[in-house]
């Protein structure tokens, strides 16, 4: 378990990054979603030891991230959000470099588990083309076959699919999945079907808050029978709602709405979704007001 207490940091210029964030992590992936500047990559940075935090605590196996920084780095593998290459240098010879920081010096051992890493992700036909070279999955796929390297407990990915295209995606999601059997894998994104997809456990985070936890179905069962849905075109102007998202599907634009009864004439019964869950979390925190559409 990865055990996270009371974190937090506020940065120089007066910016509350952190919260008296707690958090629970068990094996598995576990999706840390926010919209941007909810402070993911601040928890994430922190967490991967590159900054400190004004006060709490992160635990993993008796480790403490904060007090110990240099056991945790032991533990631990980071794909961060701007994830730099050197254009000129081949993925084998980079992943060769990584690894001597990795502390792996010999140079047979090290060549094994270059060759295994890019075999994992898939690249190690291109293992001797350039960095520059590869599109942005295959850049994220390389990432992830660094952050390996040492067979880590905890994985860290920051907003890791964002820019990729749904086939990327998909084989990245994958990648995912296989690589979270025998870890912590967090991952942090502002995409709904990222964690809706892939994430067993997650948290929604917004300014500096943890304002949601638990399991993506416990959190969408809550809005069972609550969540109402209506075109546009057909809504009463002078009705109060609540609404959680308006926006164009099949051509129409369509109205979502929460309430506990059935709040108008053209209104059907919805069924839950990630995204209900999301938008309310966040209307929520900014002081959630009957709107009119
Ligand atoms: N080094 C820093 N110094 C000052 N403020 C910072 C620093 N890093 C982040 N912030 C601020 O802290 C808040 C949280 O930022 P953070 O990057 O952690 O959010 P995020 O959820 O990762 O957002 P995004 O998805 O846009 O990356 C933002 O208001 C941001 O401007």
């Amino acid at each position: 378990m990865l055990t996270i207490q009371k974190l937090n940091k506020t940065y120089p210029n007066g910016i509350r990054a952190l919260h008296n964030i707690s958090l629970t992590i068990d094996y598995g992936i576990f999706g840390l979603l926010g919209p941007n500047g909810a402070g993911k990559s601040s928890l994430m940075r922190t967490l991967a030891t590159l900054q400190d935090a004004d006060s709490g605590t992160i635990e993993l196996d008796d480790i403490n991230f904060l007090k110990n920084p240099q056991s945790a780095r032991s533990i631990l593998g980071y794909l961060p959000q701007d994830f730099g290459v050197y254009p000129n240098v081949s993925a084998a010879e980079l992943l060769d470099q990584l690894a001597v920081f990795k502390g792996f010096i010999h140079q047979k051992q090290r060549r094994e588990i270059v060759a295994q890493q890019l075999q994992l992700v898939n690249l190690y036909e291109q293992r001797h083309q350039k960095l520059g070279t590869f599109s942005g999955g295959m850049r994220q796929r390389f990432g992830i076959a660094q952050a390996l390297l040492g067979s880590p407990k905890l994985v860290i990915v920051d907003e890791p699919t964002a820019g990729l295209d749904p086939a990327e995606r998909i084989r990245f999601h994958n990648l995912l999945s296989e690589i979270s059997q025998d870890r912590i894998l967090l991952l942090s994104t502002h995409i709904v079907e990222d964690v809706a997809e892939l994430c067993p456990n997650m948290a929604i985070m917004n300014r500096g808050e943890i304002i949601r936890s638990g399991s993506p179905q416990a959190l969408i069962n809550a809005l069972n029978g609550r969540v109402w849905t209506a075109p546009h075109s057909q809504i009463n102007n002078s009705e109060e709602l609540t609404v959680i998202t308006s926006r164009m599907s099949k051509g129409e634009r369509w109205v979502r709405v929460l309430s506990d009864s059935q709040p108008g004439q053209n209104f059907q019964l919805g069924e839950p979704d990630l995204n209900d869950v999301y938008f309310l979390a966040l209307l929520d925190k900014s002081e959630p007001q009957a709107i009119t559409v």
